[in-house]
């Protein structure tokens, strides 16, 4: 199967990503993401939820535009910026280096200093990636992805390497980081919780089609306790498959 048919452009509609019966194949296999529609607004954050091998990342990697559509259409902004599960920052390069990599301009340093003093990370400007932490490196992955502005951030398991007490420290920083910058996001996550405690909206993927599109209307900050989280967690939980005890 070629990929001659990859259609992408710019989101209308007051949307800022809009898919459209998107399908992706790798060579003549079966259907990886079949026909599926999806539509984010500008600011909202939806987190993409899926047992492994369900198409998430095929997913993220196609709005991201590092794989071809094999049929549909994508329609994204003009800035997208992703963030893997690892940081992939250049070991020769300083961590301020890697933050505006590709980037022009005399300011490049004041510029990266600014953002990674906004996750954190201003101690650690001149730092070569390989002594910071893993929580530090992914917050540098997270300044290397905001300072360029993105209208569309894509976050693929971004904490799934990090021990739990780090992951907690790193929602709240994603948490707080939308709010100030207010892009529209993916995150791709295994953890249900993860999900209700970051997102506007829980999309439940399964074998490339959609199965469950839930909005989160909890009050921010929010609390596990709340009745409300703990009947969309049973729903999500449900929608996986997976019965909590
Ligand atoms: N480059 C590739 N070539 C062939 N098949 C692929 C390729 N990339 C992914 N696939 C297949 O596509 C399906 C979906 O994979 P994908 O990585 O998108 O799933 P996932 O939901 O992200 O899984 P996980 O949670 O384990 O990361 C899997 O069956 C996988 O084997």
């Amino acid at each position: 199967m070629s990929d001659a048919r990859r259609t992408s452009g710019r989101a209308g509609s007051g949307q800022a990503v809009i898919v459209k019966g998107l399908t992706r194949r790798f060579g003549d296999g079966p259907a990886v993401l079949d026909r599926l529609d999806l539509a984010i607004a500008p600011g909202e954050f939806v987190a993409l939820l899926g047992h492994s091998g369900s198409g998430k990342s095929t997913l993220l990697r196609t709005l991201s535009g590092l794989d071809p559509v094999t049929e549909g259409t994508v329609a994204r902004p003009r800035e997208v910026s992703v963030v893997f599960q690892e940081s992939r920052l250049l070991p020769w390069k300083r961590t301020w280096q890697n933050v505006v990599l590709g980037q022009d301009g005399a300011d490049r340093r004041d510029r990266a200093a600014e953002v990674l003093r906004e996750v954190g990370l201003g101690h650690r400007i001149d730092s070569w990636p390989l002594t910071l932490s893993g929580g530090e490196a992914q917050r540098a992955a997270l300044a290397r992805a905001l300072v360029r502005e993105p209208d569309f951030l894509l976050l693929d398991e971004p904490f799934a390497a990090l021990d739990a007490l780090t992951r907690l420290k790193m929602q709240r920083l994603v948490s707080d980081l939308w709010t100030r910058h207010r892009c529209a996001v993916l995150l791709v996550t295994h953890d249900v919780d993860e999900a209700l405690l970051l997102a506007d909206r829980a999309v439940v993927l399964e074998r490339g089609r959609i199965r469950t599109d839930v909005p989160v209307e909890l009050a921010r900050p929010r609390r596990h306790a709340d009745p409300e989280f703990e009947r969309l967690r049973a729903m999500l939980l449900d929608a996986l498959g997976v019965h909590d005890g």
